[in-house]
């Protein structure tokens, strides 16, 4: 479903200022994998999201998604491969439109559907429903200003605009950090709902291990543009953070340097 074939991204080359952000990276993902980043601090984990998502051009090597190679396909133009969610819940949704508008938007942006339709009877339905499954009940706010919700209940709204054009890829960049731990709570639980309920093949960058650990079927552990270490679902049944944090010093010789990294929950 995703390849990432031998990717290099350089900031700054040939400069003091040179960055070596990804560094021959190889990896695959199979449909349906639910894969979490962690790492240290500028180990490429942004940056990888961002490749995949197509806001940064590798150097070098190809993204390959669902048989598609979309390496040189603007971020726009891949927009209906991917559905994101950023750490700030403010990210993902306009806040001077409602929850309609917005949900009309992603539709809008993944499946070329003119706005200037607008919204039908059915349409409308639909929006209910899929709002519906969140149990927060937004399915009753739909002319609802967004910028009026919690950042908890944005946050899900994200979730659901991602998700409900069922895109090819999920990229989750730390979306639950922003949150106090009852809506973290709540998020994590609507995400593995959502992505169970289409399939989704997921990309989840996070900060706290133990949510790495407990959450997908597959564990990346990247350090200066690599993946370092990663466990499959079998592995991953036993892992402790611990044992991540004494892997790391056996492959790198050194800590894991990462200053916002929660070793628990
Ligand atoms: N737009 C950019 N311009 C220049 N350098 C960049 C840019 N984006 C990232 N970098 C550099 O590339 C390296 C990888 O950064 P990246 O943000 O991908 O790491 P990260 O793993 O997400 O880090 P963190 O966990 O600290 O957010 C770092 O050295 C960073 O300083």
């Amino acid at each position: 479903m995703l390849q990432l074939n031998q990717i290099h991204k350089t900031f700054y080359p040939n400069t003091p200022d040179e960055r070596q952000a990804l560094v021959d990276l190889h990896q695959e993902l199979l449909g349906g994998d639910v894969v979490t980043i962690i790492g240290s601090n500028g180990a490429g984990k942004s940056t990888l999201l961002n490749t995949i998502a197509g806001s940064i051009v590798p150097d070098e090597g190809d993204v390959v998604i669902d048989g598609n190679d979309v390496t040189r396909l603007s971020e726009q133009k891949r927009a209906s491969y991917i559905g994101r969610v950023f750490q700030d819940p403010k990210a993902g949704t306009a806040p001077g439109m409602t929850i309609e508008e917005n949900m009309m938007i992603s539709l809008g942006r993944t499946k070329r559907r003119s706005l200037f339709r607008g919204v039908t009877k059915q349409l409308r339905q639909q929006f209910r429903e899929h709002l519906a499954t969140l149990e927060i009940g937004l399915e009753n706010r739909l002319n609802t200003k967004v910028g009026l919700l919690s950042g908890g209940e944005r946050q899900a709204l994200s979730l659901l605009m991602a998700t409900f054009t069922e895109p090819k890829i999920l990229l989750l960049d730390e979306h639950t950090a922003a949150l106090d731990p009852s809506k973290e709570e709540l998020i994590l639980r609507l995400t593995r709902d959502l992505v169970e309920r289409h399939q989704l093949t997921t990309v989840m960058v996070t900060h706290q291990m133990e949510q790495a650990i407990a959450f997908g079927n597959r564990l990346w552990m990247m350090d200066e543009g690599k993946v370092i270490f990663e466990a499959n679902d079998e592995v991953k049944q036993d892992l402790t953070v611990e044992d991540l944090l004494d892997q790391f010093q056996a492959i790198r010789g050194k800590k894991m340097a990462n200053d916002r990294a929660l070793l628990t929950k």
